[in-house]
């Protein structure tokens, strides 16, 4: 695909005896958002992984500008790919803007204090993700919405060629999820998100990629992707498109099991109580 900046070629991961990723292909052009949606253990994190190094893949590639990963060095891959992760948190007792800094150790040569550039960078994440409040914290002492806006940051301050972020709007509040989501939207920024929430990644992607059994099932805009027949075939759940009455994006609402008989109706549950 032109502009294409990262893709994953023919991807598979097996570990013990099974098939976790299977020939996964996915292109992630210059400046889009790609999501990659499914159910529980369909092997988004695995993906992912691979995509940041920390898993090896049995056979496929991922390609950096059309350059396999695994042929750059870590040092240069780690500056190209910035990733938050399932495990990303940190166990050392280090301030908020420290953890920030760090973004910056794949560029650091050898102890050079960052420069005055680098710190603008530094306070300017920090503004975008709501924690400079927090600047001198612990992140040992944050809340776990907190923390994780820390490690956008840091990410973020990393000037990654491509973010890499597995369910990025855990913990968060709604506020905050509708924040990050929003900036990474104007950012500019090439993304692969893993995200569980088919709304909101309706909302900021241009591409959804759908994985069941470590297989690609479905992959285009929100529209063509987020089907009623798509949500219950992979999700098992029944659902109805709407459309979003300001953006016109796919929106789902979904169906509840009905409830049992003699349950109250959700609209008269409130009259229920002390004074009723
Ligand atoms: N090292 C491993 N060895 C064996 N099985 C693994 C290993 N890592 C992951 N799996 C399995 O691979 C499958 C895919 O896991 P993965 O974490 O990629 O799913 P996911 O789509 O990210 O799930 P979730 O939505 O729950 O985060 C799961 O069944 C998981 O238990």
């Amino acid at each position: 695909m032109a502009g294409t900046v990262l893709s994953l070629c023919e991807l598979s991961v097996e570990a013990a005896g099974r098939t976790l990723v299977d020939r996964l292909s996915i292109d992630v052009a210059a400046r889009r958002i790609v999501g990659l949606v499914g159910p529980n253990g369909s092997g988004k994190s695995t993906a992912l992984r691979c995509v940041y190094r920390a898993l090896k893949p049995t056979s496929g590639a991922v390609l950096l500008d059309g350059t396999d990963l695994t042929s750059l060095k870590l040092r240069d891959s780690a500056r190209a790919v910035a990733a938050l992760t399932q495990e990303s948190h940190t166990e050392l007792d280090f301030t908020v803007e420290e953890v920030v800094a760090l973004g910056r150790t794949p560029h650091a040569r050898g102890n050079h204090p960052l420069t005055d550039r680098e710190h603008a960078l530094c306070r300017q994440a920090m503004d975008r993700l709501d924690v400079t409040h927090l600047a001198h914290r612990s992140v040992l002492t944050l809340s776990g919405g907190e923390r994780q806006r820390v490690l956008v940051a840091r990410a973020l301050v990393q000037e990654p060629r491509v973010l890499v972020l597995d369910e990025p709007t855990n913990h968060l509040d709604v506020r905050h999820q509708v924040e990050l989501l929003s900036f990474l939207r104007g950012s500019g920024l090439t993304v692969l998100t893993a995200l569980h929430d088919l709304n909101l990644a309706a909302q900021v992607c241009d591409h959804i990629a759908v994985l069941s059994s470590g297989s690609l099932v479905s992959s285009g805009s929100p529209a063509e992707v987020l089907t009623p027949e798509l949500v219950r075939k992979v999700f098992g759940v029944d659902a109805t498109v709407v459309r979003h009455p300001r953006t016109g994006t796919p929106q789902l609402l979904y169906d509840l099991a009905p409830a049992p008989t003699g349950t109250p109706a959700p609209a008269d549950a409130h009259l229920e109580g002390p004074h009723s």
